[in-house]
Formats: C-alpha cells, structure tokens, sequence
C-alpha cells in the first residue's frame, strides 16, 4: 500500500509554508512522513505537491507527484490514485499513530470496498487517515469534472466501509491532529 501524503495546500490559515516550517528542528511534513513510514503496511511514501511547491519538497528525498488540479483534497487523492491504493494523509498530521493506519488498511483489505474511512458517531469523516482502492480514481475524476469538489460527498454516495472511532483506543484519536494555525503548533509540544 502506498502512502500518500498530500501537499499541495496554500496554508491560508497558517500564513506561510506550513508544510517546512520547522518543529523540533524538522519540517512539519517530514513528521508525517516517518510516522505514516512506519506503518507496516505502508511500502512505499508519495508526495503529493502542486507545481509551485514540488522542486522544494524533492530536497526531503521522497518521490513527489504533482496534483495539476489543486482544487483541494479531492485532487490529490485523485493524483495519489494514479499509483495505486493508497492510504492517504495530509502533510501536516505530525501526530499519526503507524498501529491505527494498519488497523484501517486490515479493514481496507478485509472489507474489499473502495474506501475506508474513520467516522465519528457524529457522522463526522476522516478523509484525510483513510484506505482508497485505485478504483476509486474514476469516480474522483468524473465528480471533480462536475465540480463536485467535496470529499465526503464523494465518499458517502460510494459503497464505503466506515471505521467506528468511538469504539477504538481513545489513545489513537490523536492521529487525526492536523495543523491549521500557528496556534496550533503549541498542542505539539510534546
Ligand atoms: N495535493 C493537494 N493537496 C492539498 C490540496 N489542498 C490541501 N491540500 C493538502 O491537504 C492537507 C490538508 O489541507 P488544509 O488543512 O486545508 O491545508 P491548506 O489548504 O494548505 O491550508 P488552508 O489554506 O489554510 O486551507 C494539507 O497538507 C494540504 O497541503 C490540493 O488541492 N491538492
Ligand atoms: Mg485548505
């Protein structure tokens, strides 16, 4: 299973490039990566950059694929597809926990459907710390042609398997921690 790792947001929010700015001394992405790179199930990591970002994400030595569309995390997914099944992330999760991917990636294999995605009894999804067949690209493609750019969308009118959160270690909640904010860096002290 290959795991993808998207970077091809503008960090808005954050207000400069998010994805290097250091934390304890390495880039945020970098994080990430080494976390979903010791998954067992993970083989092989992705990057996946927009054109603008990509030349200075390659320094890291990781393989890199641009996302020509960047119309957001449906995109990337799409672009990450075009490898293969991917267990797909963004780049700014330095919190995630390598046993919790591979309990998702068993449900993946187990189940034979598309996606599997986390849920929270809410109805909330986590899209970005889900398993996606490459099956699942066609259907990306023809939405994001529709402009139907919204991942839960996607995923919800699909014969999805959804990953009751509430029931698992409370412990690997935090895998979904992602940074948004400058605020956001000091819940990462740790
Ligand atoms: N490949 C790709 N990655 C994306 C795209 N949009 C967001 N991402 C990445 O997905 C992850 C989560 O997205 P956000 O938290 O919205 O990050 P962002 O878009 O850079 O930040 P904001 O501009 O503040 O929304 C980040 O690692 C982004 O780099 C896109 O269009 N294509
Ligand atoms: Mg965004």
């Amino acid at each position: 299973m290959i795991g993808a790792v998207l970077a091809g947001g503008r960090a808005k929010r954050f207000g400069e490039d998010k994805l290097l700015f250091k934390i304890n001394g390495k880039p945020l992405v970098l994080h990430a990566i080494e976390r979903l790179e010791s998954s067992r199930l993970i083989d092989e990591i992705v990057i996946v950059a927009s054109k603008f970002n990509a030349e200075k994400l390659r320094t890291l030595g990781y393989s890199v694929v641009i996302d020509e569309l960047i119309v957001g995390p449906i995109s990337g997914i799409f672009t990450a597809l075009s490898l293969g099944d991917a267990f797909v992330v963004g780049g700014d999760m330095p919190s995630l926990i390598p046993e919790f991917i591979d309990y998702i990636i068993k449900q993946f294999n187990n189940s034979g459907k598309i996606v599997c995605v986390p849920r929270w009894s809410n109805g909330y999804l986590e899209p970005l710390h889900s398993a996606y067949a490459q099956e699942f690209r066609d259907i990306l493609g023809k939405r994001i042609n529709d402009g139907k750019y919204k991942l839960y969308d996607a995923i919800t009118s699909s014969d999805a398997c959804y990953i009751d959160i509430e029931a698992l270690p409370q412990e690997w909640q935090v895998s979904f921690f992602n940074v948004n904010k400058k605020e956001d860096l000091k819940d990462l002290t740790k």
